[in-house]
């Protein structure tokens, strides 16, 4: 942790939302981290779910210099090895293990795990962590968990995601203990299939808008 470029709060209150991406065609991944950015949008999050994400995520970062890119559903140390060679600017897991862990905070990239207990909580926290993201955010009890989760730590902040989109967002900002929400509102497939490039900064514009005004 001592050697991270930068904080995960700083990737986490560089915007409201985090887009979570992903990526089925290379070609998609330029224009659309374009679009978004043009809307207001500059933390991406690829998710390493398709063949093509590494290749994506590589793409973004050398060519939309903008944006602050970095990788998601990184599970293992292998992965977080290869996506720091990629250069992502974070790396987001839905979950942790301590194997991961113990890498991230001994690497130069900030890592974002994933909790859905108090218990996790306690282990990242253990490693010096204090910024996680709280998955699955709706499936797991919404609000009312995360607000209970996080009152014995008040110094513990989050980026709820899973399940979260313009009707609940309010909910989750509205906490203390949110830095920002994550969603794949952001970039819906048939968008990214169709070229759409335009409604992808309208959505990443809406987002940011949104999330700035009271309901
Ligand atoms: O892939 C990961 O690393 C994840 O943690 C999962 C994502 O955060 C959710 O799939 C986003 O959920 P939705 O916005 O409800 O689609």
């Amino acid at each position: 942790m001592k050697n991270w470029k930068t904080s995960a709060e700083q990737i986490l209150t560089t915007g409201p939302v985090v887009p979570v991406i992903v990526v089925n065609k290379l070609e998609h991944a330029v224009p659309m981290a374009k679009a978004l950015v043009a809307g207001g949008v500059r933390v991406l999050e690829v998710t390493l779910r398709t063949p093509v994400a590494m290749d994506a995520l590589r793409a973004m970062i050398k060519e939309v210099p903008e944006a602050i890119v970095g990788a998601g559903t990184v599970i293992n140390t292998q992965q977080l090895k290869e996506v720091t060679d990629a250069g992502a600017q974070f790396v987001i897991s839905p979950g942790l293990t301590e194997p991961l862990l113990k890498a991230a905070v001994e690497g130069p990239v900030p890592l974002i795990p994933g909790i859905s207990t108090v218990s996790e909580l306690m282990v990242g926290m253990d490693y010096g962590l204090r910024e996680f993201k709280f998955f699955p955010a709706e499936a797991n009890g919404g609000v009312k968990a995360l607000a209970a989760i996080g009152g014995p730590f008040p110094q513990v902040r989050f980026c709820p995601t899973g399940g979260i989109s313009p009707a609940n967002y309010h909910d989750y900002l509205a906490l203390k203990s949110v830095l920002c929400i994550g969603g794949s509102w952001l970039v819906p497939n048939d968008a990214l299939e169709s070229g759409d490039w335009d409604r992808i900064t309208q959505l990443a514009r809406e987002a940011v808008a949104g999330a700035a005004s009271p309901r």
